[in-house]
């Protein structure tokens, strides 16, 4: 379940061990419920626990625990709320390594909510497989960050092709439905909640 926590929360980000054992956030980010972006409002250096007057329970001493906000909305997609939903699926292209680039160029038409990426990568005797998978998920993932549009990563990276055919259907469920589901759930989060 994709979902999203707008809270307004006080982040410590790095810790001092105090005389008395206890941890004391070094640096603190207060940020303020802002659903679309979390945006630091102020930024205090060497703050000890003891001066934070948090609107939470910053617990440090022998460890760090933020206690959740009072104000804290979960926003998530749906896989039945789509409608006027579009989708693009790359899958006919020469290799998964090629995948990323038309990703891409579909993410930036504008055209579509999510991008489904499907393809399989075996691996064989050299080690051209880790170039090609690796390149494949930072293609994706590349599409993703530059467009906008969720650009969903089905490409499985097999070390055999009965790996491959157990989760294209086998007795290792179906990765490709599975990234469509994925990709129609983000589409509904950022069409509904995100926009
Ligand atoms: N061996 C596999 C490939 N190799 C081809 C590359 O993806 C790419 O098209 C080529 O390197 C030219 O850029 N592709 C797969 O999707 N699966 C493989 O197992
Ligand atoms: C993923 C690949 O590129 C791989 O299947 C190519 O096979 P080989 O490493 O034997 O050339």
């Amino acid at each position: 379940m994709a979902s999203f926590v707008s809270t307004d929360c006080i982040l410590p980000i790095g810790f001092v061990r105090a005389q008395d054992g206890s941890f004391a956030p070094t640096s603190i980010l207060h940020f303020h419920n802002s659903p679309k972006t979390l945006s630091p409002l102020s930024f205090s250096h060497s703050l000890r626990a003891s001066e934070i007057k948090p609107r939470i329970a910053v617990q440090c001493k022998g460890g760090s625990s933020l206690a959740q906000t009072n104000a804290v909305r979960n926003l998530t997609g749906s896989v039945t709320r789509t409608q006027g939903l579009r989708f693009a699926v790359v899958v006919w292209v020469p290799g998964s390594f090629e995948i990323g680039v038309v990703a891409a160029r579909l993410g930036k038409s504008g055209k579509y909510h999510a991008i489904l990426c499907i393809g399989a990568v075996i691996r064989g005797d050299t080690t051209h497989y880790d170039a090609v998978a690796n390149s494949a998920a930072s293609g994706v993932l590349s599409a993703s960050l530059n467009s906008g549009v969720p650009c969903i990563f089905g490409v499985l990276t097999c070390d055999n092709m009965d790996q491959a055919l157990n989760r294209a259907g086998g007795k290792s469920g179906n990765k490709g439905a599975e990234a469509a589901l994925t990709a129609i759930e983000m589409a509904s989060l950022f069409e509904h909640h995100l926009k």
